[in-house]
């Protein structure tokens, strides 16, 4: 047995946000803030939390492969598997000696769950200290000669059938492995520096490098965004270089004739609005902020607090059943609500909660949001499509059924990005022109 040591603070805390996460459904993202300051964490043990629950929950899959064959009987409570995820995560991934691995996880189990499975904890933590991360994935993995799927599936914890969904979006297995590793990479923080508000040099300033893709983009190397007074005041905000991408993509499509009003279907919580109003004041439009849900709605107020003078106004209402008139915007951006499989290296848990059926719910909604979306654009306007998803169902698979219904629109360009190609969350933006009828 390992010899007894008090669990500390930074352990205790990330076992419970693992919970949060298991029992209420909580984002992991959101729930670490809350749960390191009760545990009156900061610093290095803050750090030490964030990338334990991090780093646990990205390699759930290949790490409950690992234990399932530590097991002598396969039964294993919840909370006792988080434990050991937990210690698995230190003794393969973090710098953390094997016994202290070993004997704060038994401790850790003592103190959350109780002394009875403390014996199996011990014991198969001690297994798993037996080999390295590599020589593991050797042992439970399927042969990749036989089983390519299942083999990156346990390799790079992602569940199968995400694994085939990527496949088929990236047209091929080749890249998939850089793919399912870039998600398994914690992002940099993106900052965004909303034009007519923030000056990129000011956030340069702040310790950032300039991004790659838009030109209002700067890549924080290291500190705490939210102290630097542009993003604390709301003129700059946190926002991948993807995200940027989506609203400079429906700014800069050509439009001949009146461009004076802007609509973002789906806005909250409102960082692209945000930007399409600062780029809309710049040459005098008006961007429409749309939301359906209501608290959703007022977190876009306070994202757009420092783009007012591009805003016409922020409203609750249901995209599929649009308030406003046909025809009557110039630009319209629908962000579809979406599985969010683009984004799992800031949503680590969503791979785990998401399921094939709900694309069932998610893709005729998406549908109808675009159908509703082109409907609102007048003839000669665009509409852009976008998800931070690259499954092909939630994609093209929208964009061409929606226009194979339509006489009245076609679509104009296509882009896919990608974590490892683009250093961005997986986005897909579509753009789409209203034509008039038959044209
Ligand atoms: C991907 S998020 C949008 C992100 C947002 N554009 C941003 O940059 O912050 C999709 C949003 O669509 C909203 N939504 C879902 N169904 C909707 C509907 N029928 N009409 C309008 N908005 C809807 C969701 O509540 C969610 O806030």
């Amino acid at each position: 047995m390992a010899s007894r040591q008090r669990v500390d603070a930074s352990r205790l805390a990330a076992y419970d946000v693992l919970k949060a996460v298991r029992v209420d459904d909580a984002y992991a993202n959101l729930a670490l803030p809350h749960v390191i300051a009760e545990h009156g964490l900061s610093g290095r043990d803050a750090a030490f939390t964030t990338e334990l629950v991090s780093g646990t929950i990205r390699w759930q899959g290949t790490y409950d492969a690992i234990i399932d064959a530590c097991l002598t009987k396969p039964r294993l409570e919840a909370k006792v598997r988080d434990a050991l995820r937990l210690g698995v995560h230190q003794l393969l991934a973090m710098r953390v000696p094997d016994h202290a691995a070993i004997s704060s996880s038994v401790e850790l189990i003592r103190a959350r769950v109780g002394v009875g499975p403390a014996g199996l904890t011990n014991a198969v933590l001690r297994k798993v200290s037996g080999h390295d991360l590599d020589g593991w994935i050797r042992r439970v993995a399927p042969d990749p000669s036989t089983d390519p799927v299942g083999f990156a599936s346990v390799a790079h914890s992602h569940p199968r059938w995400v694994v085939e969904a990527f496949t088929e979006a990236l047209g091929g297995a080749d890249e998939l492995a850089a793919l399912l590793a870039a998600d398994n990479a914690a992002p940099r923080v993106t900052l965004v520096a909303r034009p007519g508000q923030a000056e990129v040099a000011e956030l340069l300033a702040a310790g950032g490098e300039p991004g790659r893709l838009s030109p209002y983009a700067v890549t924080l190397v290291g500190g705490d965004p939210s102290a630097i007074p542009a993003v604390a005041d709301g003129r700059a905000g946190i926002q991948d270089e993807g995200s940027q991408l989506v609203a400079l993509t429906l700014a800069q499509a050509d439009v001949v004739g009146r461009d004076a009003r802007w609509l973002d279907v789906c806005a909250g919580p409102g960082g692209k609005a945000a930007l399409l109003a600062a780029l809309a004041a710049e040459r005098g439009a008006l961007v429409l902020a749309n939301e359906r849900q209501h608290h959703r709605a007022r977190l876009v107020v306070r994202g757009v607090r420092a783009s007012s003078a591009g805003l016409l106004g922020v409203v609750t209402g249901d995209g599929t059943r649009p308030p406003w008139r046909e025809e009557s915007f110039d630009r319209v951006l629908v962000d579809a609500p979406c599985s969010g499989l683009g984004a799992l290296r800031r949503r680590p848990e969503s791979r785990w909660r998401r399921t094939p059926a709900d694309l069932d719910d998610l893709v005729p909604l998406q549908r109808r949001l675009l159908t509703r979306a082109i409907d609102a654009v007048r003839p000669g306007g665009v509409v852009v499509y976008a998800t931070c998803s690259p499954v092909l169902a939630e994609t093209s698979g929208v964009v061409d059924a929606v226009l194979a219904e339509r006489e009245d629109a076609q679509l104009e360009a296509v882009r896919q990005l990608w974590p490892h190609r683009d250093g961005t969350d997986a986005m897909f933006i579509a753009t789409i022109r209203r034509t008039h009828l038959g044209s």
